[in-house]
Parts: C-alpha cells; structure tokens; sequence
C-alpha cells in the first residue's frame, strides 16, 4: 500500500469508456512488463490484442523458466533476483489485476551494503520521508564523516534536489555519472555503497552512465519518495508472476503467442505483421521490444518511420553483458546471512542473494535437502564469462566463508547482454513513445517518457502511456499514471537548486 500522499497523479485522456464494438485490432510485439501492460490497458478497454512474444516464456528480462537439477528436481530459473520498490506505482497497478493483494511479493527486512573494507551500510530502521531518510543514512553511515559532509560541492549537489524529467536531462546528460560524483565531491568510500550500487543498477560502470539517468534514479529511490528505502521480492519463480496476467488478458478477448518472433510490420491502410510465414493485420502496432528486438524489426521493414526515427533507432545501445550464477549447496549458509546483500568495490559482485529465503522453489529444495540456493550477479562485466563467473566464486568464498567447504551440487549461469545503455549526451536521441507512424508506438525502459520512472517501472509506465496513446487517438478513456513527485520535494531546497546555475559542460 501506497503511503506517500505527496505521489503524483497523471490523468489520462478522457473520452468513451470502451473501444468495445469499434473492431480495432491491435498487435503488441514484445511480451515483457512493457508489452504486458500495453496488451492489458487496451484489452481492458475492449480493442481486440494480439501478443507475440519471441521466447517460449512471457516476462521478458524478468521472465523465468525451468530446469533440472541433477537430482531430477525441475525448478524455476530466470536472469535472477529483481528488486520491486514500493514507488513501483504502475508496475504494482499491472500486477494487482491478476493478484489484488500482491501476494506474490514479500518484503525485504534490509539490504545491507558492504564495501571492500568490510564496511556496512544499512537501511533497516531509516525514516521514509526526505531529507530525513538521507540525513539519517549519511549519519549513521561509517563511510560518510561530518567532514566529508562538509566537502561535497553543495552547488553542484543541489541539482539532486530539484530533478525533473526532462530539465535535470537539459542541464546533466551531457556529463557521465563518474563526472558529476567527481565534482559534487562526494567520498569514495560512501560513493561505492551510496551511488556505484545505483549507477551498476544500470548496467553500465558510471562513466558510460548519463549523469542525469543517476540523478533521476537517485530521486526516485532516494529523495524523492516517502515510500521509504526498502522493497520487496518475488517469492515465487517469475513465471508465475506472468502467468496470471496473461490469463486476465484472455479473459479479456486478447490472444497470446509465445515462441513467435514478430519479424517485420508493413505500414499501411492497415498494418501487415510478419511473423514467420504468417501475416496478422492490424489498425495499430506496439512495439514493446528489447533494443535488439527493436533494432532488428525496424532494419527488416524498410517502409517504416522516417530517415531520422530509423537512425536513432538504430544508435540505441545495449549496457555490457551481466552474468547470474546461480549455485545450489549441499548446506546451508549461516543464519545471519541477509536474504540481499549489495556490494559496492569488490569487482567483479554486485550482489549475493541467499534465494531459500524468499522464493518457494528455492525454498522447498533447500527444506529437502539441506542445502541453500545462493545467487550471484555481476553486472558491466570486463573479463569473458568463465572469468567472470570464477571471480564471484571466489567473491563469495571471502564474504560467506562457510561456503568454500560446501559441494556445489548444481550451477547455472546466465551471461546475456539485454539491457540498454544510457550513455551521456544520449538523451535528445533517446526515440519516445510516438513516432513518426500513425497507429505505431514504442514501449519499454529503453524509450523515453517525460516521467521520474526507472528500469521495471520505466517499463510499465512506457507500456500503458503507449496504450494511452492509442485509446486518445480513438477517443476512448485510458489509464491514469502514477509516478513520485515530479519534482525535488522540499521546496527550500528546490528554489535553492533553481538559482545554482549548473557548472559549464566539459568537452567529452
Ligand atoms: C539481472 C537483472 C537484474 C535486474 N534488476 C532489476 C531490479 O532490481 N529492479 C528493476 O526495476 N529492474 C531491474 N532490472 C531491469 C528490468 O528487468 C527491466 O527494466 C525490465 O524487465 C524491462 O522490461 P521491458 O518490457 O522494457 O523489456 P524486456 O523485458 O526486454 O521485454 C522485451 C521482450 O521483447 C521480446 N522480443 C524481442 N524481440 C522480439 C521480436 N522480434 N518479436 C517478439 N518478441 C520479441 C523479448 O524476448 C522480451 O520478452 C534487472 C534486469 C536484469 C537483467
């Protein structure tokens, strides 16, 4: 349950309450969170969809599947832990239509963070509401002194304090996130543990990052929410996240094909999409798609968009490969052990996750043979994927010692690179949700939308703008969005930041 009043309410276009009767087809090519939630704001609305997902599971990078263990135990699998943050407004609202009560998520105690010298931070216990949530973090931080405080660049600071979407785009995305932590003068040490965990979030090390992108998703987690800093997990395998949603979907008159590859689309009177030898016919396309997926359809449909929309189309960039190993031991790793652990300095880990602690399967194999289901990620990798994964191991055997001695008794690794880069300077080529075709729209975390949303949620909230889209150009009512203030929250502080005038760009 939602417990910041200050959240910011986006209507959507009114008009008739249904496109019921009106025989509009739709096709959405993609079946991750973006597509999802198009493919359900308009079925909702009674226009007739078609979903074509190219893997044989819906869910996209938060899909899941399953594989077997040595032991014959078929368990879930997936790209690995997802946090889901309580300001995930629309992405919740996507979710509540197949579970009303979100039972599928379960709350997180803490996530400590800890750096190379053994240093931790917490966030258990913190108030929700900024700045009081930052100032007791920094407080009670061991990385952060009254020194240090008293170091950082205030001006360049205070442009943390006032972001909005696109201005805080205007004024830092031309710099990289390692750049702007440069000159806010922020301590190493509390940079590793306060900003590298963000800016890893997105796969990329900071000085591929737009410092804008930092900024925006330092004020949705940090400053500009009173959800407070915790979230929740899955506790089930990801495919039972998407399952429901896709039965909801039919129930609502939409059809959904997995293992189909949309390959091109056809403008038109209508639009033709081909999907292998077969062609669906439709008044609109949502294209929900990764950046390779996208990039690939685009190419193979040469009638499509204009000269510039296809050149930018085609400069989206994917983040380097990240790798997941999961491990299941044959013993338990000691109690104390969180159920999330970040780490900041410790190169090539990002994170551990004690999986038994939260997801049923993991559980349940844990409870049945003793053992645990410890996963390990690492993101914007540098060495090849053996390296990689040898690395963690070794990472893990210095931070849970107990686990050098147990057995491994099954390993799994997924080392993919589908996640899209934000580099500096990228943002005005960024392609939005409209584009050049009538009827065609773009959703997914790599499209832009003019609000302070994030990865999952950027996601969702791309996928039902995109719906939107469609319904107000038919004059039928869409969704209403959702999103944390638009804006940095204290109004003192926000004047303050408005009349620092930003520090002139160095040339990259
Ligand atoms: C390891 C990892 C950890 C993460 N942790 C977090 C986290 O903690 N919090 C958070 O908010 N986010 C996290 N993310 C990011 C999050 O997963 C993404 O932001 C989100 O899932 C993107 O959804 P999407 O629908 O935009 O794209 P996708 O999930 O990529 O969906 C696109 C879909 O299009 C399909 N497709 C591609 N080409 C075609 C085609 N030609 N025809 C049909 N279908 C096609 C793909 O198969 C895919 O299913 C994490 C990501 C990873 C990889």
């Amino acid at each position: 349950m939602s417990r910041d009043r200050r959240r910011a309410r986006h209507p959507a276009p009114r008009g008739r309450s249904g496109a019921t009767g009106t025989g509009r087809r739709v096709v959405v090519a993609g079946g991750g969170i973006a597509g999802l939630a198009a493919a359900t704001a308009l079925a909702e609305r009674g226009v007739a969809v078609e979903l074509f997902e190219r893997e044989s599971y819906l869910g996209g990078r938060v899909g899941g599947w399953t594989t077997t263990l040595p032991d014959g135990t078929r368990t879930g699998m997936s790209r690995g832990f997802h946090a889901f943050f309580r300001q995930y407004y629309n992405l919740r609202a996507l979710l509540r239509r197949a579970d009303p009560d979100l039972g599928v998520l379960t709350p997180v105690p803490d996530y400590p963070l800890v750096d190379a010298h053994g240093r931790t931070d917490s966030f258990e216990g913190l108030p929700r509401t900024p700045p009081w949530n930052a100032l007791a973090f920094a407080l009670r931080s061991p990385t952060f002194t009254a020194r240090d405080l008293l170091r950082v660049d205030r001006r360049t600071a205070l442009a943390l304090l006032n972001v909005r979407v696109p201005g805080t785009y205007e004024e830092l995305d031309h710099i990289d996130a390692r750049e702007f932590l440069d000159r806010v003068r922020f301590p190493p040490a509390a940079r590793h543990l306060a900003f590298d965990v963000f800016s890893r979030s997105f796969f990329a090390d900071p000085r591929q990052l737009s410092a804008a992108e930092l900024a925006v998703m330092f004020h949705l987690y940090f400053l500009g929410s009173a959800e407070g800093l915790l979230f929740d997990v899955a506790n089930e395998p990801f495919h039972r996240l998407w399952q429901p949603l896709a039965e909801q979907l039919g129930r609502h008159g939409g059809t959904v094909h997995t293992g189909t590859a949309v390959e091109a689309i056809e403008p038109g009177t209508r639009f033709r999409v081909h999907t292998g030898a077969h062609v669906t016919e439709a008044d609109a396309v949502v294209l929900a798609l990764d950046v390779r997926g996208l990039r690939e359809v685009v190419a193979a449909s040469p009638g499509l968009g204009s000269r510039d929309w296809r050149d930018r189309i085609a400069g989206l960039a994917t983040a380097p490969p990240f790798l997941v190993r999961r491990l299941w031991f044959d013993r338990p790793v000691e109690p104390a052990r969180p159920a999330f652990l970040a780490t900041g300095g410790l190169p090539p880990l990002d994170n551990i996750s004690v999986l038994d602690r939260f997801d049923s399967d993991a559980a349940s194999w844990a409870r049945r043979s003793g053992g645990s289901v410890v996963e390990l990620h690492a993101y914007a990798a540098t060495g090849s994927a053996e390296e990689t994964g040898r690395a963690l191991l070794t990472r893990l055997h210095e931070l849970y010692p107990e686990t050098r001695t147990a057995t491994t008794v099954a390993d799994r690794s997924e080392w993919r690179a589908d996640c899209p880069l934000f580099p500096p300077g990228g943002f005005p080529r960024r392609p939005g949700i409209e584009t050049p075709v009538e009827g065609l729209v773009l959703a997914g975390d790599a499209i832009r939308v003019d609000l302070p949303v994030a990865l999952m949620e950027r996601a969702a909230t791309t996928g039902l703008a995109a719906a939107n889209r469609l319904l107000a150009a038919w004059g039928v009512t869409g969704h209403d969005l959702l999103s944390v203030p638009v804006r940095g929250r204290i109004p003192p502080l926000r004047l303050l930041a408005a009349h620092a005038t930003p520090r002139a760009p160095q040339s990259h």
